[in-house]
């Protein structure tokens, strides 16, 4: 068996990724919040169900709230952005010790290597959507492939990955990887205040329409700051702004892999401010403006998204106001 795995953030992600490593075999230690322990344990065990493969059921987690005793083979690091910093700094990791980021965003990596200089901080990239849907279970509820800095540090753990069948992608550029992800995850401050599902909030023209216009405001800062996005998708990024502008029929036609989203799954976001939880709106819209503004640029819409979901108490928004307010 590898060395222990430590998962940084036990929610979503981190009781997914982690479950699915421990039902593989892994020694996974999670380290959480006393809420989703009793949550999980009251529910007798954590239930992990999957839109395209088998369900798991885990008796009983390791779990911890502060760093666990030992040395970690593997930290996957699954707190939300706001959260990396101070995360990380609560741990005495021993020098060289390989972190993986799986967290939306550009900016994670570089800012847990800062607050932990002595770990090896790899980035990663989630394409799958992971929803709380019920007491101690979590369901993956769209597909995608994992994806990681390519990295010796990760050579011992790419079976245990296969084995969970959550095989590592493994890239030699994964800023392009990242910032097609946060293309992406422009969507989220969208379907956040929405307040629909995700596939019923894509389904929808008007909301379509106000993500494709944040897509295409940050497409213009990319070129400019000469960064090329990866393609995630079977169409190129640069064509996202006009494939979520298609009439509704064409876009599920044509955008059939996008759509395959269980009803009830959401974005991470759409969890954050249905719980009063501070969103993530700075590490996606806010990284798009601070790399406007770097090089003399304006970036109207990605302001107005921070804006709207930096406000104390965030209000769903019909989706032809914001499009008017996006002049989408
Ligand atoms: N959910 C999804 O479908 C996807 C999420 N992602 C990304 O993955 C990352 C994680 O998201 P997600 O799993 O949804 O987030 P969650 O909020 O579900 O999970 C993070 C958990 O970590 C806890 N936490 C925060 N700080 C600490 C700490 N110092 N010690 C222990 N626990 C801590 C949080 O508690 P508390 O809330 O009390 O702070 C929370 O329970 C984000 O960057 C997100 O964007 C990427 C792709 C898909
Ligand atoms: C998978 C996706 C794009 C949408 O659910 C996501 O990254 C998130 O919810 O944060």
């Amino acid at each position: 068996m590898n060395a222990p795995i430590w998962v940084l953030g036990a929610g979503a992600i981190g009781l997914f990724v982690g479950g699915r490593l421990a039902a593989a075999g892994a020694d996974v230690h999670f380290i959480g919040r006393a809420r989703l322990r009793d949550e999980i344990a009251q529910a007798g065990g954590l239930l992990l169900t999957d839109l395209e493969g088998p369900e798991h059921r885990l008796a009983a987690l390791q779990w911890h709230e502060a760093a666990p005793p030992g040395v970690p083979g593997l930290v996957l690091l699954c707190v939300k952005s706001g959260a990396t910093a101070s995360a990380l700094a609560d741990l005495a990791l021993p020098s060289g010790t390989p972190v993986l980021s799986l967290q939306n965003g550009v900016d994670n990596a570089r800012l847990a290597q800062q607050a932990a200089p002595q770990a090896r901080v790899l980035a990663g990239m989630v394409p799958f959507n992971v929803a709380h849907v019920g007491p101690g279970h979590w369901h993956r509820g769209s597909s995608g492939q994992l994806a990681a800095q390519e990295d010796a540090a990760l050579q011992p753990w790419l079976a245990l990955f296969e084995r969970a069948a959550l095989p590592l992608q493994l890239h030699r550029d994964m800023s392009a990887v990242q910032w097609a992800k946060l293309l992406l995850n422009l969507n989220n401050p969208v379907n956040a205040l929405s307040g629909l599902p995700l596939r019923a909030q894509l389904l929808d023209a008007d909301w379509r329409a106000c993500t494709a216009a944040l897509m295409a405001e940050a497409l213009q800062v990319l070129r400019a700051a000469g960064i090329r996005p990866a393609r995630l998708t079977p169409l190129p990024p640069g064509w996202l702004p006009a494939l979520m502008r298609l009439p509704t029929p064409l876009f599920e036609r044509l955008a059939a892999r996008m759509l395959r989203i269980d009803a009830q799954a959401r974005s991470s976001m759409a969890d954050d401010l249905a719980a009063g939880r501070p969103t993530e709106i700075d590490a996606l819209c806010g990284a798009v403006l601070r790399l406007a503004q770097a090089q003399g640029l304006q970036a109207p819409r990605q302001r107005l998204m921070v804006e709207l979901l930096s406000a104390p108490r965030p209000q769903p928004l019909n989706a032809q106001a914001l499009r008017q307010r996006l002049r989408a």
